[in-house]
């Protein structure tokens, strides 16, 4: 059994739009929309949870889509609050050993074949899987944050060697990630992605190369770019 679970309860404070960026629209259709059309493209995806901010207005009220179940859940102050809470209200009969697709809202460009090959990896893999992109530029740690206005400066070059940029579908099985997830939260330790908690459990989850255009869109020049992508894919469709 494979469920997709979809944190959607951020408010895309670096985004800064009218709404929560999971609810910008591309093509008629809000981020949130298309990155549940991605995950249903794989037949092996069973249903889907999405986790929601507790004052969410904008939610559509999808209970399927393309033929499985869509179901929701309050999410939670981080991220990772989110993914556990979505995790805890999945069905019973999704069992411990269910194959748990944890997927961002704000990547809308998923390509079927990138989700593919990560659910053949990690169903073959106990440590799990997930989707990433090898660095490929050289990295300068600076002296300030991004938002620190004009004079942010060089303080060093960083090796890249073996470095890659964690994407999603991050994919393990949910008992083991309900644990790590649980131990990460008792530990009082603030964890970025699903695979941080399962490393600190002893887990060498595995990297599926994905393709650089699986964005998370964060601010508005990300949304222009998905724009884009997405109708370059229409196009491509188009021409089928
Ligand atoms: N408490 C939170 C925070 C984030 N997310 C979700 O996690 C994904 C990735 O997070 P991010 O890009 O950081 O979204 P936001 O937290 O909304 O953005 P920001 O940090 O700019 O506020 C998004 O789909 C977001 O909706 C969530 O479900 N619950
Ligand atoms: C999960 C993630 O998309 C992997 O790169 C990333 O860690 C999310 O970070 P955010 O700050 O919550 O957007």
């Amino acid at each position: 059994m494979i469920w997709a679970v979809i944190p959607a309860a951020g408010r895309g404070t670096r985004f800064g739009g009218p709404l929560p960026k999971q609810y910008m629209e591309i093509a008629g259709r809000p981020l949130l929309g298309h990155a549940l059309d991605a995950l249903f493209a794989d037949p092996r995806v069973d249903g889907a949870m999405v986790a929601l901010a507790a004052d969410d207005d904008r939610w559509p009220g999808w209970t399927s889509l393309h033929g499985r179940p869509v179901l929701s859940c309050v999410g939670g102050g981080e991220r990772a609050d989110s993914v556990l809470a979505a995790l805890q209200a999945l069905p019973a009969d999704v069992g411990d050993d269910a194959l748990i697709l944890v997927h961002d809202a704000a990547r809308p460009n998923l390509h079927a074949l990138d989700l593919q090959r990560l659910i053949d990896a990690a169903s073959a893999d106990a440590d799990g899987a997930i989707l990433a992109a090898p660095v490929r530029d050289t990295l300068k740690r600076a002296d300030a944050g991004a938002d620190a206005g004009a004079d942010v400066r060089i303080l060093a070059t960083q090796p890249r060697d073996h470095l890659w940029r964690a994407l999603t579908p991050q994919a393990f099985r949910r008992g083991d990630l309900t644990a790590a997830l649980l131990r990460a939260r008792a530990d009082d330790v603030a964890v970025t992605d699903e695979a941080m908690a399962m490393e600190r459990t002893g887990a060498r989850p595995r990297l599926v190369e994905g393709r650089e255009d699986n964005l998370k869109v964060t601010t508005p020049a990300d949304l222009a770019l998905a724009e884009f992508l997405l109708s370059r894919r229409g196009q491509a469709r188009g021409k089928r």
